[in-house]
């Protein structure tokens, strides 16, 4: 498959997390979702965040993201300390929330329609993004027209529309059957490899992080700390075959006892070297 028009004309974004702390405050009590995490991410990296629930992923990432500020302690992307939303950097959630009224083409168009750089080279990469997410012939259906996995493909398609050097994805297909989300896993991990970018990616899957990642960030609860950085050592490009090969299932295997570990429930052994 040929590159799109202008691919890969932004360079990745490397991130930094330094000392960092999140306390929220609600009425009744102060809850501290994320402490004293320190992470690197390289530009052009693919890393998971992996964790028990309320650990503080989401958190991590909408501070990378600008839409938290931090407690105490900085987060950099490329050198910057990050304080709002960046221009270079998308993010997209579980929910696709497309708006209803607007059709496939136009919600993919819409960053670039709200910066007022929408042009006909923007329109072809639209339908460019379309094509690779697999949706060929879609763009003038409307989102009740469409299946959770097409919807989820548009949302992509639209984080994807304005190159950013940093995309920022949490938990995207964790509404979807297995079969969707391997599918999207494949689709995802094509792009990132035609236009190099910096993804960090949220997910509850072992098997998704392990698939995806250059490395995967394990989390543990209460607070929300660092517990372990896994690197995932299975060689690229990865081919859907992969996950039935027995190296895929030691690596995952690996990955669980270290989750485990930071669960404090330990009971696998840790492959020494496994997926390194
Ligand atoms: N805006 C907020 N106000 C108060 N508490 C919050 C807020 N956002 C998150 N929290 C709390 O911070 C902690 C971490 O939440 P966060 O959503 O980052 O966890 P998570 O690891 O992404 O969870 P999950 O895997 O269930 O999505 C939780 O205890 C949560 O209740």
């Amino acid at each position: 498959m040929g590159a799109p028009t202008g691919a890969a004309a932004v360079a990745p974004a490397a991130i930094t997390v330094n000392g960092v702390a999140k306390t929220f405050h609600t009425r009744s009590r102060a809850v501290h979702a994320l402490e004293d995490a320190h992470l690197e991410i390289g530009a052009g990296e693919f890393v998971s965040l992996i964790g028990p629930s309320g650990c503080g992923k989401s958190t991590l990432l909408k501070l990378v993201a600008g839409l938290l500020e931090t407690s105490t302690g900085d987060v950099r992307v490329d050198g910057e300390p990050v304080s709002a939303p960046l221009p270079q950097v998308a993010v997209s959630f579980q929910k696709p929330t497309l708006l209803r009224w607007r059709n496939v083409i136009d919600n993919v168009c819409l960053p670039l329609t709200i910066s007022g750089t929408l042009d006909d080279a923007g329109r072809r990469r639209a339908t460019e993004l379309l094509g690779l997410m697999g949706l060929d012939g879609f763009e003038r259906h409307f989102p009740r027209e469409l299946s959770g996995g097409m919807e989820q493909r548009v949302a992509i398609a639209r984080s994807l529309v304005s190159r950013p050097s940093l995309l920022l994805m949490d938990e995207p297909f964790g509404a979807l059957d297995e079969f969707t989300r391997e599918d999207l896993n494949d689709e995802l991990l094509t792009v990132w490899q035609q236009e190099p970018k910096t993804v960090v990616f949220v997910t509850h899957s072992i098997s998704e992080a392990v698939f995806l990642s250059d490395r995967v960030v394990v989390m543990s609860a209460r607070p929300g700390r660092i517990h372990d950085v896994v690197p995932i050592g299975l060689p690229r490009p990865r081919p859907r075959a992969l996950r039935n090969a027995p190296e895929f299932y030691d690596v995952i295997r690996d990955v669980r006892s270290v989750l485990d570990d930071a669960r404090g429930v330990g009971t696998a052994s840790r492959q020494e070297g496994a997926g390194r």
